[in-house]
């Protein structure tokens, strides 16, 4: 892929139907019980993307019999007992943090098992310790760390899950809680958690999720304690992974800016994921998105006014979203006040500090809280930037700070026919960091511009 890509703009309102791949989140979750159940599982509609080849690398290294057909989007997890094969392994994370935070608990499933486990440099700095901690307490593992205590790397000595109660503080990234709800239970022992105050969206998720790998329903009492009764997960034999709706985000915010219609298929109206609510986010500005025969239409008629005055918006459920909304900020005319986001500060990278950071570039104005962001729409300047820019020969060029969403949310942006020639305006660094949840982002988004030439 060129690097800076240069995105070419969409000249006219959308008219497309486009195929999604399978959510991170879902896929990752679905190989972990997968292999906690006994038996062969196929998913289907999985998504293969760095994420998600991270956890099937494990899977495969830890004895799983792992079988991928990706012109299918198909994978096949045999487990022949349930339990863990292998007593050592090394594995490598990436900067996933499903995959980092499931495997851990997981690991621990395996009495005698010595693991040692290492991510990528950002991944080192990530949040790990309110799950380390809560393993200790269960007893189910002890740590040897070879950097920073409470981070990667680290060898992993596995005990086993015996039931038992402990603290989780998943305030940092509710994966944490996630983890353990899908590998802390045992056979034998009931085991709880209590973890009052996790963001709870994707951890309904893992609930759903649970229940589809034969658990009985489960929710938190009114003090954030959840209690998980021994239990056997079985496989459903095959298991459907619906289309990613935080990568949804890119193509409903590409249809807000652009009009026209746009159709994704395999959604009905009630996804598991949370992040369909960003579609609220976008109907305040004139986007309409409605469930039709399990796809959704997405429309906005060409020319209707996208522009509202000052807004707040709470993104501290759907915060993988709120990159996707700050990038398309200077074209909404009204400024936004983003909140709720200062764990995203803990993710690939500082995504606060970044997003001001690129969006300052770009000539607006922004104020950058701990927790919040708020963007005064500068589309003049924005516009005199692009202009002095190419003058120079140059484009504006994004940093993207090895974070898929970055590529992602600033692709959208320069999307927009922002000086009314068609020509690129925008170019976007590293572009190919987009693998980590959709490797083929770049080519979907050109496949809508019928001018421009296929990217190879
Ligand atoms: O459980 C999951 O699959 C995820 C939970 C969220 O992370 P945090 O809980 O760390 O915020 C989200 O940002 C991430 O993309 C996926
Ligand atoms: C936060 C994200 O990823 P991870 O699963 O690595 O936490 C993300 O995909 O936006």
């Amino acid at each position: 892929m060129q690097d800076p890509l240069h995105i070419t703009p969409i000249t006219k309102p959308l008219g497309s139907r486009i195929q999604l791949p399978g959510s991170k989140s879902i896929t990752n979750r679905a190989l972990i019980l997968a292999a906690l159940a006994q038996g062969e599982t196929t998913l289907k509609g999985a998504l293969f993307s760095r994420d998600t080849r991270i956890m099937l690398t494990a899977l495969q290294a830890l004895g799983y019999s792992v079988s991928a057909d990706e012109a299918n989007a198909e994978i096949t997890v045999g487990s022949e007992d349930g339990n863990l094969p292998a007593e050592k392994a090394e594995l490598h994370v990436g900067n996933a943090g499903t995959a980092a935070r499931f495997l851990t608990a997981f690991l621990a499933r395996r009495p005698g098992g010595r693991y040692q486990l290492d991510g990528d440099p950002a991944m080192r700095d990530r949040p790990m310790s309110g799950l380390l901690d809560a393993l200790v307490e269960l007893g189910a593992a002890d740590f040897e760390f070879h950097g920073k205590k409470g981070h990667f790397p680290f060898t992993l000595v596995a005990k086993g899950y015996s039931g038992g109660t402990a603290q989780v503080d998943a305030s940092a990234s509710s994966q944490i809680l996630s983890a353990l709800l899908l590998s802390g239970t045992s056979e034998e022992a009931a085991l709880s958690l209590i973890c009052p105050g996790v963001r709870p969206a994707y951890v309904a998720i893992t609930l759903k999720m649970r229940e589809a790998f034969g658990a009985p329903p489960l929710e938190a009492d009114a003090s954030g304690q959840y209690h998980l009764e021994p239990l056997t997960y079985s496989t459903p034999g095959s298991y459907s992974i619906e289309p990613d709706v935080s990568a949804a985000s890119y193509f409903l915010a590409l249809a807000l800016i652009q009009g026209g219609e746009l159709r994704i298929p395999h959604l009905g109206p009630n996804p598991l994921q949370g992040d369909a609510h960003f579609v609220e986010v976008l109907a305040h500005h004139g986007l309409v998105v409605e469930a039709e025969d399990e796809e959704w239409v997405a429309t906005r008629a060409p020319g209707e006014d996208i522009q509202r005055d000052h807004r707040e918006v709470d993104f501290n459920m759907i915060s993988d979203t709120f990159l996707t909304y700050a990038a398309i900020a200077p074209l909404l005319g009204g400024s936004v006040r983003i909140t709720g986001i200062g764990h995203t500060r803990h993710q690939e990278t500082d995504r606060v500090a970044g997003m001001a950071a690129e969006l300052s570039k770009l000539g607006q104005l922004v104020k950058e809280e701990d927790d919040a962001l708020t963007i005064r729409p500068k589309p003049n300047e924005l516009r005199a930037r692009a202009l002095a820019a190419r003058n120079r020969g140059e484009l504006l060029t994004i940093e993207t700070y090895e974070d898929h969403r970055f590529a992602m949310s600033f692709g959208i942006l320069g999307s927009f026919d922002l000086l009314g020639d068609g020509k690129p305006w925008l170019a976007i660094k590293d572009p190919a960091c987009c693998g980590k949840t959709f490797p083929k982002f770049f080519e979907v988004l050109s496949d809508l511009t019928p001018s421009r030439p296929r990217l190879r």
